[in-house]
């Protein structure tokens, strides 16, 4: 026990969304503010449908914090969902079930069919309600409070948008450092490292929404200021790039992880894969290169961490291009095109890709250096980070 851990719950289009955190030490200065100006940045993004002209993320602290500064106890958080009041009779918390209004035709690559066969539902809402990535509401929220914690140690966490669809910029931002990356994606509106681009992907997407189509896309993740040390090589569900690996598929629509160089780390010779080692006084051990992504052995190894993440097209399709399905009742085939999605959520799974490596990241910090009294807990760090530098 003593880890930091959290649980959320909440419907797509009931009242709100919760999350009650839990092992999070005292004496941590959390801002609702902090908090808001993450939920805002998940709701950006150029390609998002309607729903996010409706929503203004905000949350709400219910618990676990007095005068901006944590009691060690649980946090709740909450963010209520204004699109709610159009839905109280569809979701009808207390109502009677309407048979008219339930949804048998299942969407192909979302929850809907495997999650109505799983907890024998006929109504396929009792799916998708929970389903859906507005879930990541809360995440963001939790990993707001994760990189308060984070940043007050000096490790910071941003991301950036790598490809949408068929146009990538990998090559093209291989020469840019990862925080100008991240400062140049914030003023981009598909968050990208070259916002001078920002028309050719605009471009990409309305074609795509006038289509009816959707796309998917590749983002970035890293970390910077990362000691040396956290996670474990000890055991397989204590190894760090495991767990970042984990967290990130997590997310709704994601396919594939890398950390650092990933699968292209195959096709090299060892001579050309692996971080030469390298000592000076001043810095102690370091690396000039960084294929690891920052992670050895399952541990950290004071680089930064770099994580890439692939997602699949949005699943939800617009009326003018359709996926074949067969209704759930009537087994007849149907095409699945519905009324309202997002054409393309890369810039926003980014922002959520930040928020579980921060939780991750402050789990690690904690599990090392204690959880009770942060003030204590950033006193071992220096120590720990003087240790390091002299080893
Ligand atoms: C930020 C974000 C927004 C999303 N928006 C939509 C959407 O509008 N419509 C949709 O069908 N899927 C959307 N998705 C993806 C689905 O939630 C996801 O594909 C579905 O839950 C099935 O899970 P899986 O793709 O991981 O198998 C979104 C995902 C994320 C991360
Ligand atoms: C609400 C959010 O994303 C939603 C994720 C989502 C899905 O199926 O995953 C479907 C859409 O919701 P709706 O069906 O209400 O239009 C997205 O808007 C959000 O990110 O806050």
């Amino acid at each position: 026990m003593g880890t930091l851990r959290f649980l959320n719950a909440g419907e797509s289009h009931g009242p709100a969304l919760t999350a009650i955190i839990e092992g999070l030490p005292s004496n941590l200065r959390i801002s609702s503010e902090f908090i808001n100006r993450e939920l805002s940045r998940r709701q950006s993004g150029y390609g998002r449908g309607g729903r996010m002209k409706i929503e203004k993320d905000r949350v709400e602290i219910l618990s676990g914090v007095r005068f901006g500064y944590t009691l060690g106890s649980p946090v709740t958080l909450m963010v209520r969902n204004k699109d709610w009041e159009n839905w109280t009779d569809i979701m009808a918390v207390e109502g009677q079930p309407t048979e008219k209004k339930e949804i048998t035709n299942p969407r192909p690559g979302h929850a809907d069919l495997p999650g109505g066969i799983k907890y024998g539902f006929h109504d396929l809402r009792n799916v998708l309600e929970r389903a859906s990535a507005r879930e990541t509401t809360t995440r963001v929220a939790v990993g707001a409070v994760c990189k308060q914690l984070l940043e007050d140690i000096g490790i910071r966490i941003g991301s950036y948008v790598v490809s949408i669809g068929e146009i990538s910029l990998r090559d093209r931002i291989k020469d840019i450092p990862l925080e100008e990356r991240f400062e140049k994606a914030e003023s981009s509106e598909v968050r990208t490292p070259l916002p001078e681009l920002d028309q050719e992907f605009k471009e990409l997407i309305d074609r795509a929404r006038e289509e009816g189509e959707s796309l998917g896309g590749v983002f970035e993740v890293f970390a910077v200021g990362v000691p040396v040390g956290l996670g474990s090589h000890v055991h397989w569900d204590r190894r760090l790039d495991g767990r970042i690996a984990q967290a990130m598929m997590s997310i709704q629509a994601m396919k594939g992880v890398e950390i650092g160089e990933g699968f292209s780390l195959a096709e090299m010779y060892g001579s050309q894969a692996h971080d030469e080692i390298f000592w000076d006084k001043e810095r102690g051990f370091y690396h000039r290169t960084n294929r690891a992504g920052g992670i050895e052995g399952g541990i950290t190894n004071g680089e930064p961490i770099l994580v890439r993440v692939g997602m699949k097209p949005i699943p939800t399709l617009m009326r003018r291009k359709s996926l074949r399905s067969v209704n759930i009742k009537t087994k007849q085939p149907f095409d699945a095109a519905k009324e309202r999605s997002d054409v393309t959520a890369v810039p926003a799974a980014a922002v959520v890709g930040e928020a579980m490596l921060a939780i991750v990241l402050a789990q690690a910090v904690l599990e090392k250096f204690g959880n009770d009294n942060w003030i204590d807990i950033k006193r071992r760090i220096e120590e720990y980070r003087a240790y390091t530098r002299e080893f």
